[in-house]
């Protein structure tokens, strides 16, 4: 929640902190940085909020080798700080227009201040990777005299490789008898090789983040580590590897920073299966196209149809309606996914269930239709929307108000149903499919009734009504009971 909380634009609120730091201490991580305690009077109250939780985490603030510093963590009760002292040449002369004794000798005022001062230190070198190796081994020694806890090896700017960082980790350890940390930055896409090669070296803890967030490129991602280090060099650590994706998802909501779709282990797509031939195998052994099982991590393994779906795939998706088929009608159906899929179109649920009705030949009319959708919004109006809809050929008239027009529209849709089904909206997406102001969208969401998900589309030069064409389909087919459906063959 420090180097994390650095990603630009992010800014955590106290009880948002509070949030992540319980849910860091359940998935069992050993220190928690809670944020920087100088940067601001918010910030300090975010530490003080974490603290005050008695978290079996130690808690620590980070500080500059500032007396101002240390005074604004020990103003918070942090347990610990993580003392940052630059030690490169650049950092040095460029940032600090300082010379390598007056810096070193500021690392070890500021140690001495914070240990006199109770707390435990952990003392960094900033742009380490880019020192002088026998100044930077200078400061450490300096540090661990002057009673530091524990070093840190910042690689402040990603620029390590492995081979590097397991040679100087394999040397630094066996010269210094104190715990020696990583902090990597994935600049060139090696945070996390560079962190489990140091960890290999000899390096005792390492920093890292959820879902790699963190300045520039981010910070190492601890789910990476975690499993990397469980699945691939057979060594466990203390965290609850099934918290990892609730605590990812939990992060990326407070943040606002969307995990990227085929990010490692957390992304949407680590566990989603569109190809035939890999659906095929997972059947047989999803060993055939996974290399832990989503449930290590706590996710569920995702099947989706699309261009590259095969029988199996459809099988299978038709069995999570509670439909069966024929093998010509598999065949059927499975030749118009792959044309939909060959229109550039991403297949949803309903896709698939509006051409089973079809292949299938089955009575399906829809239980609700739109007569009339009205919506209102502007810089003085509260985003209003008054529709019309039958149900089962009965009017209902709804009204209903939302942060904007789409939200209000989908508000006043979901009163009108209530008496029918309690239906949730998961996930809202929307694409431009031109461009322009007056682009085709296509809206895509995702829906919930109970235990049942379903995912529609809709589309058109409307966004408004693209959405509420998306919702409706997905509600006719949420409300569309399993065993209500009856098939003619
Ligand atoms: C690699 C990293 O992630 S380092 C951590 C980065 N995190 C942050 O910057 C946290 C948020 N920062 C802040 O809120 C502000 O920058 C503050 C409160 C820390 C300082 O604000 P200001 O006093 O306005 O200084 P400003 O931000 O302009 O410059 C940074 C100052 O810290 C000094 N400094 C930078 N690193 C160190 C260090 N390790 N030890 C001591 N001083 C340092 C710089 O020399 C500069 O000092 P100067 O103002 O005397 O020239
Ligand atoms: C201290 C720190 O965050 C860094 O050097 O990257």
């Amino acid at each position: 929640m420090r180097d994390g909380e650095q990603t630009p634009g992010v800014s955590l609120m106290p009880e948002e902190k509070v949030w992540i730091a319980r849910n860091l201490d359940s998935l069992g991580v050993d220190v928690i940085e809670a944020g920087s305690a100088v940067t601001s009077a918010g910030e300090r109250e975010g530490i003080k909020a974490v603290v005050k939780e008695r978290l079996n985490a130690e808690i620590c603030s980070f500080a500059r080798v500032l007396k101002q510093d240390i005074d604004c963590a020990l103003e918070c009760d942090v347990d610990s700080v993580h003392l940052v002292v630059s030690v490169s040449d650049l950092h040095i002369k460029a940032k600090l227009k300082k010379d390598r004794d007056s810096v070193r000798q500021m690392a070890v005022d500021a140690v001495e201040y914070a240990k006199k001062h109770g707390l435990i230190v952990e003392l960094s070198g900033e742009d380490a990777s880019r020192a002088d190796l026998d100044y930077l081994t200078s400061v450490y020694r300096a540090g661990i005299d002057a009673g530091a806890d524990r070093l840190c090896f910042c690689d402040t700017v990603g620029v390590m490789n492995p081979e590097r960082t397991y040679d100087l980790f394999s040397r630094l350890t066996s010269e210094l008898k104190v715990p020696i940390s990583i902090h990597c930055h994935n600049d060139f896409g090696l945070a996390t090789a560079n962190t489990v090669a140091a960890l290999r070296g000899g390096a005792a803890q390492c920093h890292v983040t959820v879902n790699g967030v963190g300045e520039r490129a981010g910070n190492t991602a601890i789910e990476e580590v975690a499993v990397v280090l469980k699945s691939l060099y057979q060594v466990n650590t203390n965290l609850v590897l099934q918290n990892l994706y609730p605590t990812s998802k939990l992060v990326s909501r407070l943040m606002g920073i969307p995990v990227g779709t085929n990010k490692a282990l957390v992304g949407e797509n680590a566990f989603m299966h569109e190809s035939g031939i890999h659906t095929h195998g997972l059947m047989a052994n999803t060993a055939t196209y996974e290399p832990i099982t989503p449930e290590t991590i706590g996710r569920k393994r995702q099947i989706v149809l699309g261009k590259h779906a095969g029988r199996t795939s459809v099988v299978l998706a038709l069995r999570e309606i509670g439909l069966e088929a024929t093998d010509s009608q598999v065949d059927e159906i499975t030749a118009r996914i792959k044309d939909l899929g060959d229109k550039g179109k991403h297949v949803t649920d309903a896709d698939l269930m509006s051409i089973a009705d079809s292949v299938l030949d089955m009575q399906s009319e829809a239980r609700i239709k739109l007569i009339d959708c009205t919506v209102l919004s502007g810089n003085h109006a509260t985003p209003t929307a008054s529709l019309k809809v039958t149900i089962d050929g009965q009017e209902v008239v709804e009204s209903g108000v939302g942060l904007g027009p789409v939200d209000a529209a989908l508000n006043a849709l979901r009163k009108a149903v209530m008496g029918v089904a309690d239906i949730k909206l998961e996930e809202y997406r929307v694409e431009a499919i031109t461009g322009g102001t007056d682009a085709l969208v296509e809206v895509w969401v995702k829906m919930s009734r109970g235990d049942r998900f379903i995912s529609a589309r809709g589309a058109g030069p409307d966004i408004i009504m693209a959405s509420v064409i998306a919702f409706i389909e997905g509600m006719n087919r949420l409300v569309q009971e399993k065993n209500g459906i009856s098939a003619k063959h």
